[in-house]
């Protein structure tokens, strides 16, 4: 869909700023009108000292063929395909206005489903995508040369996922290994990083690195993956508890996609002004 470059309003723009488990996010609903969100203005409104901050800038749009569709921006201004906690964050809004107790979400991977089940939010984050064409590498396997030992995982969930298990996931130097892996050449689309220690049949602790942002205090598709990543070693079952920094998520990984839940907190509604947006 076509994005307008000069539609930054001159009378100012609202914004609300929520967190699932810590993960951040500014989100725009610009549902009525055409999208604003460019890349400029991600980096802009991504700098946590000259303007508001966030791991994630989520769009939401009129669709089509979903309840909304859904855009995701790191804070280097950069593109996301997933981000399972900002919709998370989204779903929860959409059903307070509206008092429904399901939603369909269009993202770039497709349309999701959320559900409100006893006051939480579950969303159906998709099929994951495992084969190393799809998701994306470029090259099936050489990662003897990683920063870290033990060969990791690649998982798509929308959006490039590296998993390590780890035997202690606090000693791992996530700000240092965690942007050389993100680099790697072997990642066309460069990559999210999870440490992941497994503690039991269904309870990972887990530290990420985000692409385009950093360390974060929970990552949704991260978790996700990593989940996956476990089931397919053999690690762990289907179902299963996850420790972020931020807080628990809860996955399971059904026949019908890996379904995600966890808190989510809505912490101000605000306005940029059009000064900010003047000098974008
Ligand atoms: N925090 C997100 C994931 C954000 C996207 C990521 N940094 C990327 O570039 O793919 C989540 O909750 O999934």
């Amino acid at each position: 869909m076509a994005r307008m470059d000069n539609a930054l309003p001159d009378h100012g723009l609202a914004f609300m700023k929520w967190h699932g488990a810590g993960n951040d996010f500014v989100i725009i609903d610009s549902r009525g009108r055409e999208p604003v969100v460019t890349e400029a203005l991600a980096r802009a409104l991504g700098d946590r000292n000259r303007g508001v901050g966030f791991d994630q800038l989520a769009e939401i749009r009129d669709s089509d063929a979903a309840d909304i569709d859904l855009d995701f921006w790191n804070a280097d201004g950069s593109r996301a395909g997933a981000c399972g906690n900002a919709t998370r964050c989204v779903a929860r809004f959409l059903f307070d206005v509206t008092e429904r107790e399901a939603l369909t979400i269009r993202t770039e991977r497709g349309v999701l489903d959320a559900r409100l089940i006893e006051n939480a939010v579950h969303v159906n984050m998709g099929h994951p995508q495992t084969d190393w064409r799809e998701v994306p590498l470029a090259r099936e396997a050489d990662t003897a040369h990683l920063p870290l030992e033990g060969d990791p995982v690649a998982v798509g969930m929308g959006n490039p996922h590296a998993v390590f298990f780890v035997d202690d996931a606090e000693a791992v130097d996530v700000a240092g290994i965690g942007p050389r892996v993100e680099h790697d050449p072997l990642f066309p689309e460069r990559t999210n990083v999870e440490f992941a220690q497994v503690r039991g049949p269904d309870e990972i602790r887990m530290r990420v690195w985000e692409r385009g942002t950093g360390i974060t205090l929970a990552c949704g598709s991260g978790a996700c993956a990593t989940a996956v990543a476990a089931v397919q070693r053999g690690l762990t079952g289907r179902k299963m508890r996850m420790e972020v920094d931020g807080g628990w998520l809860a996955l399971d990984w059904r026949e019908d996609g890996v379904w995600m839940t966890g808190p989510t907190a809505h912490v101000f509604d605000a306005v940029l002004t059009p000064d900010f947006l003047g000098a974008i």
